[in-house]
């Protein structure tokens, strides 16, 4: 059989009034549980202005109120302490990336002004703004506004409406490969640019657009990328109008992951070194340049992730899942599902957190190894190739954020050698969904909690697919033309050659009905 290789290789309760800011009479609180209307009423004789005009005017005819100001700024962050609740901060208008003592920042919200509302106002106040077009709010980042980015205007906001991503049900692939009745895919990759990143980097570039608006000194966004983090920045920079640069390990990327960035008129450097050789580079370069730094060691990054713990809670009617399962790279994304997550229980969205599950690639496996070592030992890897592209990453920037997260929602980190990760994503397809080979370590890992009795069969378990798999059809043509070495591609699926005549037509047909009669 010949290879098919085509490519080259609310209720709520009034407390004490804080501060005072302008807030529109529909944000007013209200006594009974409906939530305020994200919708302005226009005169019915402008029915020209767009969304973002709409939304101008309708900020415009604001009253001021007793509505709580919502606030947040950067505090040092520590695997131990988590944020921290130091003297030190950063307001969210300067440019800093790093405590004074080195540590990565967290983004703190004003958790007693959030407070002045419960659970049951935060939880209407977010339904009410699904399926709208309401500018902004009809995006799935900037529905939760007031817990990512309160103080921003509307009118700096950079907004493919990303998020409310499909919260599918995989009902043959649980209930055939792994006895389950309750599986659920999270599919983050079904987006703007492909992958979740779009959630983070709508806050960050709407974020600069704030900053270049202010005089601050911000020529371009610059970032290293294994290919999903480039090409959100660089659409997200091109809808704004600012200059984007990616620096991206030379060979190491998928085709439709570098067509990304080239495509939407990003400063493209295809460097001869890994990614963990990319991010040293930009963290030298943006500390010498204006140019703004938008890897997730930028806290802000985060604060859109999290949006995506919070939609699944939303989407499941505010019921808890038991488990949600993270593969795992530079580790940002873990933390941002657990912030996601913490804050609707602190806040009293819900009462408890899931279990999370970080997914690691063996060829890239820091994190699974220091889990492993009882968190004793970490030690950085020189990452290997793998089929899991976007994380061959050996020296994570989150690791912190990851263990802080891990230890604080009892979570557990399982990793996929090459064969098993490429055989899940396989399996997976065949079942209907068309996945990425990180969602394939992510579903290894479920298949050895589940095998092992970790994950139960009634569980509620979410697995988040992180990246579309058109980005990624290269490694599955090799992976069904069984051109890969030292791999038994036992699930590969080859088309079959047929010569144009009715007679070998049929010939294959029957052959191929036959094995599916018994
Ligand atoms: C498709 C995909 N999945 C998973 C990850 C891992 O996310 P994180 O780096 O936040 O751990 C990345 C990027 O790193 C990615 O691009
Ligand atoms: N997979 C990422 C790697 C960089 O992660 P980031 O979240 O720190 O930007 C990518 O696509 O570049």
């Amino acid at each position: 059989m010949a290879a098919f290789s085509l490519l080259p290789s609310a209720h709520i309760a009034p407390k004490p009034t804080l501060h005072f800011i302008k807030a529109s009479t529909s944000d007013l609180p209200k006594t009974s549980p409906s939530p305020p209307s994200t919708k302005p009423q226009l005169p019915s004789h402008k029915p020209h202005h767009n969304i973002r005009e709409e939304a101008r005017l309708h900020n415009a005819a604001t009253v001021t109120t007793n509505h709580p100001r919502f606030s947040a700024k950067y505090v040092p962050f520590t695997s131990i302490t988590g944020p921290s609740s130091s003297d030190e901060s950063y307001s969210l208008d300067e440019i800093v990336y790093r405590s004074q003592s080195g540590s990565l920042l967290d983004v703190q919200h004003d958790m007693s002004a959030l407070k002045h509302f419960d659970g049951a106002y935060w939880r209407n106040l977010f339904d009410s703004r699904v399926g709208k077009t309401t500018w902004p709010f009809g995006s799935g980042v900037w529905s939760k506004k007031e817990w990512v980015l309160p103080e921003i205007d509307d009118d700096d906001i950079i907004s493919a409406f990303e998020g409310n991503s499909n919260l599918f049900w995989a009902e043959r692939y649980g209930k055939d490969f792994l006895g389950m009745n309750d599986l659920w895919v999270k599919h983050c990759g079904i987006s703007h640019t492909g992958s979740f990143k779009d959630l983070g980097m709508t806050v960050l570039v709407s974020q600069v657009n704030r900053l270049r608006k202010m005089n601050k000194p911000v020529v371009g966004v610059g970032c290293a990328s294994t290919g999903d983090t480039s090409a959100a920045l660089s659409a997200y920079c091109a809808a704004a109008g600012i200059p984007s640069l990616v620096f991206l390990p030379a060979n190491r990327i998928s085709m439709a992951q570098l067509v990304q960035p080239i495509a939407n008129g990003a400063f493209v450097l295809s460097i001869d070194t890994d990614f963990d050789g990319c991010m040293q580079l930009i963290r030298e370069v943006t500390a010498e340049l204006p140019i703004y730094l938008a890897n997730s060691l930028n806290s802000l990054r985060l604060e859109g992730q999290k949006t995506a713990a919070i939609e699944i809670l939303q989407q499941f009617d505010w019921e808890v899942p038991d488990w949600v399962i993270v593969p795992g790279g530079n580790l940002g994304n873990i933390y941002a599902f657990y912030k996601g997550f913490s804050m609707c229980k602190e806040l009293g969205l819900v009462d408890k957190i899931p279990r999370l599950v970080c997914a690691q690639a063996a060829n890239a496996n820091p994190l699974y190894l220091y889990f492993k070592s009882g968190w004793k030992d970490f030690h950085p890897v020189k990452a290997k190739t793998t089929f899991a592209s976007a994380i061959q990453i050996g020296d994570p920037v989150s690791i912190d954020r990851a263990v802080y997260a891990l230890k604080n929602s009892n979570g557990i980190v399982e990793e996929a050698t090459e064969e098993e990760l490429m055989d899940a994503m396989a399996q997976a397809d065949s079942t209907g969904m068309f996945t990425c080979p990180h969602t394939g370590v992510a579903l290894t890992a479920l298949n050895k909690l589940r095998r092992s009795g970790v994950i139960g069969p009634t569980d509620r378990t979410v697995v988040v697919s992180t990246a579309h798999g058109l980005k990624f059809t290269q490694s599955k043509i090799d992976y069904h033309s069984k051109n890969i070495k030292d791999m038994a591609c036992r699930l590969a699926n080859p088309p079959v050659q047929v010569t144009a005549d009715f007679g070998s037509v049929m010939d294959v047909l029957k052959k191929y009905l036959l094995s599916k009669s018994h």
